[in-house]
């Protein structure tokens, strides 16, 4: 067995390190810093109790974007010298955001060893490559992002830190094999273990949902399926299940290799950025794929936390696609069979849900924007499933987001209502009827985001220091509303959104602007907290149409009024300089 030594270098804080919503999100030249990663992973290590260190089992492995290789070499080094026991690594660095929290909640080693917590290496749904994005967060043991309070006081010790100590003769590890390598340090034995990115999540999955029944769906000769990893590390999950297990063909995957930079695009699954997807399910402006889309279609994000759901020429929205899940779920997924405990939604999230769960007298909740909010109320058992807008859905199986899960609770769905079409006895229920059945259901909800990128950070504070100045005076509010638009209804309340904890009591504050209209109408402003330059700016319009008639049009068409209303109210173009958001979703 190889021995090493530990020694401490010496090193001082650097600014900036403060983890945003996500994480630490920086340029990989930035990460590259002497003492950049090693600052913050020693931080981390500080900020945790002895017990998750000293003798811990420790996950570590990402999305596989340009630099993870060589920050898991260091993050092992650091590890090691830190006194953690072992180290659990994903083939080729690989492990998927929700696979990662699954590791943490369900795996066992084969000497009965369990994780403690994970750094997880993604800037999630950034791009990747030398001159692009790098992450880093830490997980807990209960598979979910850090809280605060840790996060503080990592970021606190990431400004006093003084030294870390490192096996610097440790030799490099292979990632790309699987097996378990031992080591002889000061504190005793250090392993580092290399498994199989997929094993523990498919065995999730299959204790979830009815594979059986989603073969069935996939085998149905008029029902055409695709999906998009985007280069992501989804890639290392969608042969596995969607090919192996449930029998889809080879050509249904589209990027699922996963690539360092992936392949050059911009791994965020939105109809801006998953290109190749929407044109293939006919929803292109400019490219045609040609021939007749898919029936079915979906896109991950780098890590494969986040998902898009498209049906042939039709966009789901993700506030709408939670809402289905939930009114879906008891039925169509094993899982929920006895039920669900409750359901819950980020603030911007369209009101959908709201609706699913009165309907349903279900426990209902209103979070800020951030997975970590959803992870309190489902450890107390408050809450089954949860979505945001920002094209994340999940339930409690883990306590991140889940791309894949919900794509296999879509497809749960799909193959629940089409049973009878699966016997050879009807007409093949698609996603746009199920869409358009649930709002003829509960009415619904147009939706729209705009996204104003990188824009001046100075500006972006100024714009939204004009919204909450303008929330002290509602009539000039509404006299200005009028002179624009004098259709659209009356703003009733507009505050800041603050959200105590029902759980740990904790306060959050300034979780973005709400303008709450008479009509049930909302505008929501937010600075994007996942950035990792200039500032992002996102506006959340939302109407609600109960009235059957009126639930076709168009969703830009039906906004066009409140958008103006929220573009001139908030000076976006003289403020920003922008005439035109970067995304619209
Ligand atoms: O702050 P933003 O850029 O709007 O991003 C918000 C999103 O960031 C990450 O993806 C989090 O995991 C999500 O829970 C959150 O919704
Ligand atoms: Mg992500």
């Amino acid at each position: 067995m190889v021995s090493f030594k530990v020694s401490l270098v010496s090193t001082s804080p650097i600014d900036g390190q403060k983890p945003g919503t996500s994480g630490l999100r920086k340029k990989v030249k930035v990460f590259k810093q002497p003492n950049y990663l090693e600052n913050f992973v020693q931080a981390t290590f500080n900020a945790l109790t002895t017990e998750k260190v000293k003798g811990a089992t420790l996950v570590v492995s990402g999305d596989g974007r340009y630099y993870s290789e060589q920050a898991i070499q260091i993050i092992v080094k650091m590890a090691a010298a830190n006194g953690v026991r072992r180290v659990w690594v994903g083939q080729n660095s690989l492990l998927s955001t929700p696979a990662v929290s699954a590791i943490i909640r369900e795996r066992v080693g084969a000497d009965g060893s369990k994780a403690t917590g994970a750094f997880i290496l993604t800037a999630s749904h950034n791009p990747g490559g030398p001159t692009e994005d790098f992450g880093i967060k830490y997980n807990m043991e209960n598979g979910g992002p850090a809280p605060e309070s840790i996060t503080d006081k990592i970021y606190e010790n990431t400004k006093t830190i003084k030294e870390y100590p490192i096996a610097e003769d440790l030799p490099r590890v292979d990632i790309s094999t699987i097996g378990i390598t031992s080591f002889e340090g000061p504190e005793g034995k250090f392993d580092v273990e290399v498994f199989d990115s997929a094993d523990d999540y498919v065995k999730l999955m299959k204790s979830i949902f009815d594979f059986e029944s989603i073969k069935k769906l996939l085998s149905y000769p008029k029902f055409t399926f695709c999906y998009d990893a985007l280069h992501g590390v989804a890639g290392a999950y969608a042969h596995r299940i969607f090919v192996e297990e449930l029998g889809a063909p080879e050509s249904s995957l589209l990027n699922c290799v996963p690539k360092e930079d992936f392949g050059g695009g911009h791994p965020d699954p939105n109809l801006t950025y998953a290109k190749e997807l929407v044109a293939r399910m006919g929803l292109s402006k400019t490219d045609d794929a040609g021939g007749e889309p898919p029936e079915f279609g979906a896109a991950a994000d780098g890590d494969a936390d986040r998902n898009m759901i498209l049906g042939k020429r039709f966009f789901v929205t993700p506030s709408d696609s939670v809402a289905i899940i939930a009114a879906n779920a008891v039925g169509a997924i094993p899982y929920f069979s006895s039920g669900l405990k409750g359901v819950a939604r980020s603030m911007p999230t369209s009101a959908a849900l709201d609706v699913v769960a009165k309907n349903l007298g279900l426990k209902f909740f209103e979070v800020p924007t951030g997975w970590k909010f959803f992870g309190n109320l489902m450890d107390a058992g408050m809450c089954s499933v949860c979505g945001e807008e920002s094209f994340g859905t999940g339930s409690d199986h883990i306590r991140e987001k889940d791309g894949i899960w919900a794509v296999l609770a879509w497809l749960s769905i799909l193959a629940h209502k089409n049973k009878e079409t699966l016997d050879g006895n009807a007409k093949l229920v698609t996603v746009e009827d199920i869409v358009r059945q649930h709002w003829a259901t509960y009415g619904r909800h147009y939706y729209t985001r705009y996204d104003y990128e990188n824009v001046d950070a100075t500006a972006a504070k100024e714009l939204m220091g004009l919204l909450v100045k303008l929330q002290s005076s509602l009539p000039e509010v509404n006299k200005i509303i009028k002179g624009i638009h004098p259709e659209v209804a009356n703003v009733a309340s507009a505050d800041e959104f603050e959200y105590k904890d029902p759980v740990d009591g904790s306060v959050s504050k300034h979780q973005g602007i709400r303008y709450l209209f008479e009509d049930g109408s909302r505008l929501v402003f937010r600075l994007s907290g996942t950035g990792s330059e200039g500032a992002t700016i996102r506006l959340y319009i939302e109407q609600y149409e109960k009235d059957a008639s009126k639930i076709g049009r168009d969703s830009q068409d039906a906004l066009g009024p409140l958008v103006d209303v929220a573009l001139k109210l908030s000076k976006m173009q003289e403020f920003t300089g922008r005439s035109s958001p970067t995304v619209i979703t």
